[in-house]
């Protein structure tokens, strides 16, 4: 079997469009995305967000949840930017998800529609962290719940961690795009995440894609750090 390939994205948080552009220059080389999210948005705006994604491709990284109507006409928003992949949670429910899909459809050209990805479960949350909220079968059941849902209702693929790529791939084969943030290279700080691995084992797991922050963006020299990653990721 073909080994697949797994690209990298870099999370370029921060609230500073000069930031976001200097990161950009600098792991451009290495990675295949940048991801700019909710802190670059709310802060910079959407004019910054379409700057520093020129010429680049854009995971735009809005995680929407609210009401259908409200995710969908959110998605007809964003048709200047043109990202290559954009965030819901699958926690919205079916009618978000499809409302979601049917704008992605209507709102963008064919051939420049966003891969719309659920994200299931946060890497930020345990088994501890469900069962607060009332989820008391576990990370995996629930992750399988919300991607069968998402799929079901025209996501294109789904944010887990990388612990449940073997469960996904099981279920739902090749086809749904799989994105892995939790990303920690080995001996970097993991922060606020739970659900890690490093990025050789979210490639032997089956990661179409990594995400990858703070372990760049917080090093002392991030063109370097991205190097790393991308070179590890393809040797
Ligand atoms: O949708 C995401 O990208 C996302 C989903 C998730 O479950 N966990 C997660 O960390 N992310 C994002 O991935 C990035 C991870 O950043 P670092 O923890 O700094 O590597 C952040 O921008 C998060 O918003």
């Amino acid at each position: 079997m073909e080994q697949r390939r797994t690209r990298l994205i870099a999370a370029l948080d921060t609230r500073d469009p000069g930031q976001a552009e200097t990161w950009a220059a600098a792991v451009s080389p290495h990675a295949d995305a940048i991801k700019l999210g909710l802190e670059f948005a709310y802060a910079a705006g959407f004019d910054a967000v379409e700057r520093v994604a020129a010429g680049r491709d854009l995971f735009l990284d809005l995680k929407l949840h609210d009401i259908p109507n409200t995710v969908g006409a959110a998605i007809g928003s964003l048709g200047r930017i043109r990202p290559a992949m954009l965030t819901i949670h699958a926690g919205g429910g079916s009618a978000m998800v499809a409302a979601a899909r049917k704008a992605c459809d209507e709102s963008f050209p064919e051939d420049r529609k966003p891969i719309l990805l659920a994200v299931t479960v946060l890497t930020s949350l345990d088994e501890h962290g469900l069962a607060e909220m009332g989820i008391k079968d576990g990370v995996k059941a629930q992750v399988l719940r919300l991607a069968e849902l998402a799929l079901r209702n025209g996501a294109d693929g789904l944010v887990c961690s990388a612990h449940e790529l073997a469960a996904l791939r099981a279920e739902f084969g090749d086809k749904p795009v799989l994105v892995t943030p939790g990303i920690r290279p080995r001996g970097a700080a993991v922060g606020d995440q739970k659900r890690i691995m490093t990025p050789t084992e979210a490639r032997t797991a089956g990661s179409d894609w990594i995400v990858v922050g703070r372990p760049i963006t917080g090093a002392s020299d991030p063109a370097a750090a991205a190097a790393a990653i991308a070179a590890e990721l393809s040797a």
